[in-house]
């Protein structure tokens, strides 16, 4: 296991806690339903999450676990069911958000909403009550020590006074998870954390898992989300694995293995779902970036031939998000060179890369590539638009059977093409995103910032094999992921960046996560540099 270290996770190691007797129930759900138009999102969903235990839903993109998490946490209610939390008996359809939290009930969502222009003790001081004086006035003094208080227990790498904007995406996930559980040392709570993890470096999962068995060694009950399966057979004690809006299976931890947790999830096993390398000999050279130097990266050179995936690994910091945004100027570069093909290329804005071939698939896609209110399809679509202009209008229905199709390959889980992006699950929305570009069969460079962020595992593989089919169409592919697993697995090559410098370059023969993690955690000086 390389991103996770069970063992040092914490003094009570999921599996052995008390596993002999039964802990008390925390939370107790019978029955409970749920309909959106056009998709039953649960369907008589039955669960029992006890006192002590960290306890894992896992499940396909869209199956129902973030609105299994709103129904509880009263953002919505259910159609119908029965709810204990805590010993309180409540109908599912008439949970308040305010019953909820009075009941112990606290969630982090996958996007948490955070106001970006405040400071991370301002966004703590919202998310409870603010600290009053006696004469009822805000006390600065006790909202700026209680975030100094949560910033040292969480280990976030930042100060009460930074703004929530200034901070990267890992940093505000964790002072959303502090804000949540700022008042949960007392007292049994239920806490659920929708894939708290997904955008945290490994560093930050380990401290942060630490932190979720430390509440659950506290007597709380931890509900966790998230399609990293390490972490899940690392920290939890029991697992549900959800499909299609039912209850699956409950599994056991201790007595689950990484390949029946995915074969639970998706049906298919681990073997099957393994990604393929091209056996193929690489083509001509498409991208080469000499002595490149913008923002964090320093003097980067590696050229990419057709048919070649290559996997960029580094720590949050490193450079690896603005190296791709350097070559595809999203990000002004200082000095160097980017050659696509062969003809030097000097980008200002990322539409001109764009239309010379160079596609970007950024990290944050909810913010910087989905257009929430428009339709699934449309979405898909803005990338080709030029393709399906006749003169006088577009060719629609051309378009819509077009983008069906899309939605089936890339397994896009929607009710239709026309509904809007927000209804769709996280993990929806990023095959979508991932669709809209991998379509432009033309593109010869893809620049992809972790394009698994999110994704069930098995869309994880088809993604890969869709990635693999442009490079054998003569693309050239740059993938940057802190999974160093997958990286090992997927690419044709490694580079490591450490500081902004490339400081080695890994032969597919000699690729494994070990030594993947070995290089980017190496100090300077190493026999590497
Ligand atoms: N507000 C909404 N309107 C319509 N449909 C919705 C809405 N919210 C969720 N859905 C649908 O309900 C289903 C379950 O979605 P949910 O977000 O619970 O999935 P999930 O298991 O959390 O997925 P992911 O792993 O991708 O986050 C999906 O088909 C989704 O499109």
């Amino acid at each position: 296991m390389t991103r996770l270290d069970a063992a040092r996770l914490s003094t009570v190691p999921a599996g052995e806690v008390d596993s002999a007797v039964e802990k008390p129930l925390a939370l107790s759900i019978r029955g409970l339903s749920k309909v959106f138009p056009g998709t039953q999102a649960l369907r008589d969903v039955d669960l029992d999450v006890r006192y002590g235990e960290v306890h894992a839903l896992c499940g396909g993109n869209g199956c129902g676990k973030s609105t299994l998490i709103k129904m509880l946490s009263g953002s919505g209610p259910a159609d119908r069911g029965t709810v204990t939390i805590n010993g309180k008996q409540l109908d599912a359809a008439n949970i308040d958000a305010q019953t909820s939290y009075d009941l112990g009930f606290r969630v982090v969502h996958q996007d948490p909403p955070l106001y970006p222009d405040l400071s991370v003790a301002e966004n703590i001081a919202l998310a409870a009550r603010y600290p009053r004086t006696r004469l009822g006035r805000i006390a600065w003094a006790g909202v700026r020590q209680r975030a100094e208080e949560l910033i040292e227990r969480y280990g976030i790498q930042a100060s009460p006074g930074t703004l929530v904007r200034d901070l990267p995406v890992s940093v505000r996930t964790q002072v959303a998870i502090a804000a949540a559980l700022q008042d949960v040392d007392s007292g049994r709570c239920v806490v659920a954390l929708d894939e708290p993890t997904a955008a945290l470096p490994a560093a930050e999962v380990q401290v942060l898992l630490g932190a979720m068995r430390q509440l659950a060694a506290l007597g709380h009950a931890i509900i966790f989300v998230s399609h990293r399966l390490d972490e899940v057979l690392a920290v939890t004690d029991r697992v549900t694995v959800m499909r299609d809006g039912r209850v699956f299976k409950d599994h056991r931890t201790e007595k689950l293995t990484e390949a029946e947790l995915i074969e639970s999830i998706v049906g298919r096993t681990a073997e099957e779902l393994r990604p393929q390398r091209s056996a193929a000999p690489l083509g001509e050279e498409v991208l080469s970036v000499s002595g490149l130097a913008a923002g964090p990266v320093r003097e980067a050179t590696f050229e990419i031939r057709a048919g070649e995936v290559v996997g960029v690994a580094g720590l949050l910091g490193s450079g690896r998000s603005e190296l791709l945004s350097a070559i595809c100027g999203g990000l002004r570069k200082e000095r160097g060179e980017v050659r696509v093909k062969g003809q030097p290329v000097d980008f200002d804005r990322i539409d001109q890369a764009i239309r010379t071939g160079v596609v970007m698939i950024p990290e944050d896609r909810p913010r910087a590539g989905a257009f929430l209110d428009m339709t699934v399809d449309q979405n898909m679509d803005v990338s080709v638009l030029d393709r399906y202009w006749r003169g006088l209008g577009f060719a629609r229905k051309r378009m819509r059977v077009d983008a069906a199709k899309l939605r089936a390959q890339f397994g896009v889980k929607a009710p239709s093409g026309s509904v809007p992006m927000r209804t769709l699950s996280g993990g929806n929305q990023q095959k979508a995103i991932l669709a809209r570009w991998l379509r432009r069969d033309e593109a010869s460079v893809l620049l992809l910032d972790e394009p698994t962020q999110g994704v069930d595992v098995g869309a994880r593989s088809d993604i890969y094999a869709l990635v693999r089919k442009a490079t054998a169409a003569g693309a050239a592919a740059v993938v940057v992921t802190s999974d160093l697993e997958e990286l090992a697995q997927f690419v044709d090559r490694a580079l490591v960046l450490r500081n902004g410098r490339i400081v080695a370059s890994v032969p597919r023969e000699e690729l494994t996560a070990h030594r993947l993690n070995e290089l980017v955690h190496m100090k300077s000086g190493g026999k590497n540099d």
